[in-house]
């Protein structure tokens, strides 16, 4: 029995209306108020065909199209979220003359509905991706897992060691496999712990953007998965790292042919290494972005985990053995401190704290949006990132010591760049004041991109795709800004600002627009205005910030109490089953 039917008896007057001496409105006493067809109540109290008696009551026609209206709307918004009393969420049609019944459309199309769907896509696509992520886990990667080829440990002759980590060694390997031993050499790492992480995050770059990172081949576990080694195996892309690149005196010129296939036609100095440490910057940032896009934080972003490849003349990133796959909550938190304190962002969590392990991927999966729009857990890489641009710019903190000493003096300066320029400037040597020229070309927008990664609040740093819309990375060649780029900086600059910045900005503009009386403020007045500013008591939209952010803590506390409890059962390494082990 559908629903409908099951309520008529609930729902319906029980004398026939055209029998009925009653007037109208004490049968139905709403159908008087919102008009005798209203779609609110269903029209089973308003037959449509029935020849009404007018009710005693009569209200202004004006009052009764506007109760009708109101009535449209609310019951399309019934209709869109389908909840709701039988003949509200569905065209019942007139009960006693059942020939009005509305002939079935099949869907029925409502603008709330409309928006709720459009809602609930834009919430599946935003960033990680609910609904791309399970395709991803259940359509390409079990394809994937059918028609990709399989190794072994046998098939592999090692050759040189390339580094040995606190997890792992790596080796220069070539293939005795046939026909594979002829695409060229291969690395493998043989990994102990957080190897399984290694291999789902490379399947997961490899199968979501191949190119941000080393081209994976294939993974597994070899031995007891007690005593087993992870074994992954990448194409060798190339010999150097921007560590070592950047170790060379010569450095950026001796990345200028690599990059850019030749040698620019300008003399050396800082217009000609902008240019290449411009490209540099570009496409690590892109790599990240990709990473960023499909929900995974590297976490261990430094020059010797960037490696030069040979083949697509690139930068890609290398070494997502403490990377977390925020769509699926994979490693979020890891047990060890894995992170390299040199790059690491003063957070040095990607995650809230109180957010102490990830849910079961389901729920992490549904959550994945929200929780990436309360953590932004992608600015933890920007940081580090901004740490290697300030290292390109400046020869002198390319060495460890030095930028050790340099995160030492930014810390003092609360994290703020400007102050720690105003503190080294005046007694720089020629090595930093050749990076501070370097970064104020063309109207210091190098300076304005770097000072845009390097922030203490991971909120006020831009993320990758936001970076390399920068108009530092739009100019061609060394010419001024032209007009689109400078409306685009004027862009970034404005979503870049936080609310104090915002409010000196206006306090800016209004000094330049002027009175029409006296022809601008006077200081005094600017000043009364800064002060003014912040003592505003309780206005309306102090109230909604704090209630908005009241809001959000509410928010987080929910989801991470429920989070907890999720936890609470036991949650086992699920994902690590689909390793391939050897047989
Ligand atoms: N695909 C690759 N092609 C060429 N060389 C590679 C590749 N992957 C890694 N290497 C080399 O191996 C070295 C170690 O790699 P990786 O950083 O992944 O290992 P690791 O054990 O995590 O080292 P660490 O703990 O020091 O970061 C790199 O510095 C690089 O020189």
């Amino acid at each position: 029995m559908s629903l409908s039917s099951f309520s008529l008896p609930l729902l319906l007057p029980t004398t026939p209306p055209e029998i009925s001496h009653q007037p109208d409105f004490l049968l139905n006493p709403m159908a008087t108020v919102l008009g005798p067809t209203t779609p609110f109540l269903g029209n089973n109290f308003a037959p449509r065909t029935r020849p009404l008696s007018r009710p005693s009551v009569s209200f202004p026609r004006r009052v009764v199209v506007e109760g009708n209206l109101i009535a449209d709307a609310a019951k399309d918004l019934f209709l869109g979220v389908g909840v709701g009393l039988p003949c509200m969420v569905m065209e019942c049609g007139d009960v006693i003359y059942r020939s009005t019944l509305p002939k079935s459309t099949g869907l029925t199309i409502t603008p709330p509905g409309v928006a709720l769907a459009l809602g609930a896509l834009s919430y599946l696509w935003a960033t990680p991706g609910v609904a791309p992520g399970f395709f991803d886990m259940f359509v390409l990667a079990f394809i994937e897992r059918l028609f990709r080829p399989t190794y072994r440990k046998d098939d592999f002759v090692l050759g040189k060691k390339l580094g040995e980590g606190a997890f792992g060694v790596v080796y220069r390997v070539s293939s005795a496999k046939k026909p594979y031993n002829k695409e060229g050499d291969l690395v493998l790492k043989k990994a102990t712990q957080y190897g399984a992480v290694e291999i789902w995050m490379n399947e997961r770059v490899r199968r979501a953007c191949a190119s941000s990172c080393a081209d994976f081949v294939y993974g597994f576990m070899e031995g007891s998965s007690k005593k087993g080694e992870y074994w992954l195996i990448w194409r060798f892309e190339g010999e150097a790292t921007l560590y070592d690149l950047m170790l060379s005196k010569d450095f950026p010129y001796n990345v200028e042919t690599m990059i850019l296939g030749e040698v620019q036609n300008l003399p050396k100095g800082i217009e000609r290494e902008n240019k290449i440490i411009q490209t540099i910057m570009g496409q690590i940032l892109f790599a990240l972005d990709g990473l960023h896009s499909t929900g995974i934080v590297h976490r261990d972003i430094k020059p010797q985990n960037i490696i030069f490849s040979e083949g697509s003349r690139t930068f890609k990133i290398i070494d997502l053995g403490a990377a977390a796959d925020l769509r699926v909550g994979i490693n979020y938190i890891p047990k060890e401190f894995l992170l390299d304190p040199r790059y690491t962002a003063p957070e040095q969590y990607i995650m809230s704290t109180q957010t102490p392990s990830a849910p079961s991927a389901p729920v992490a999966t549904a959550l994945s949006p929200v929780l990436w729009q309360l953590n932004l857990p992608d600015r933890f890489d920007i940081y580090s990132t901004g740490l290697i641009f300030l290292q390109m710019a400046f020869p002198s903190l390319r060495t460890d010591s030095a930028l050790i000493q340099f995160n030492r003096q930014l810390k003092r300066c609360d994290y703020d760049l400007v102050a720690w320029r105003q503190t080294v400037e005046p007694r720089a040597g020629p090595d930093l004041r050749k990076g501070f020229e370097l970064l104020d070309l063309d109207g210091g927008i190098g300076w304005e991109l770097l000072t845009s990664m390097i922030r203490y609040k991971a909120r006020q740093r831009t993320s990758a795709k936001s970076a390399l819309a920068h108009p530092y990375f739009g100019r061609e060649g060394l010419l001024a800004l032209s007009f689109m780029q400078n409306l685009r900086l004027q862009l970034f600059r404005t979503t870049q600002q936080d609310y104090s910045e915002a409010a000196n900005w206006i306090i800016r503009l209004m000094a330049k627009s002027g009175t029409p009386q006296d022809g601008g403020f006077t200081e005094a007045q600017l000043q009364e205005l800064r002060e003014i500013a912040p003592k505003q008591k309780a206005t309306a939209p102090r109230n909604a910030l704090a209630s908005a952010l009241r809001l959000q803590r509410k928010i987080i506390r929910t989801i991470n109490e429920s989070m907890d409890e999720l936890n609470q059962r036991r949650k086992s390494f699920w994902w690590s089953r689909w390793i391939p082990r050897e047989e």
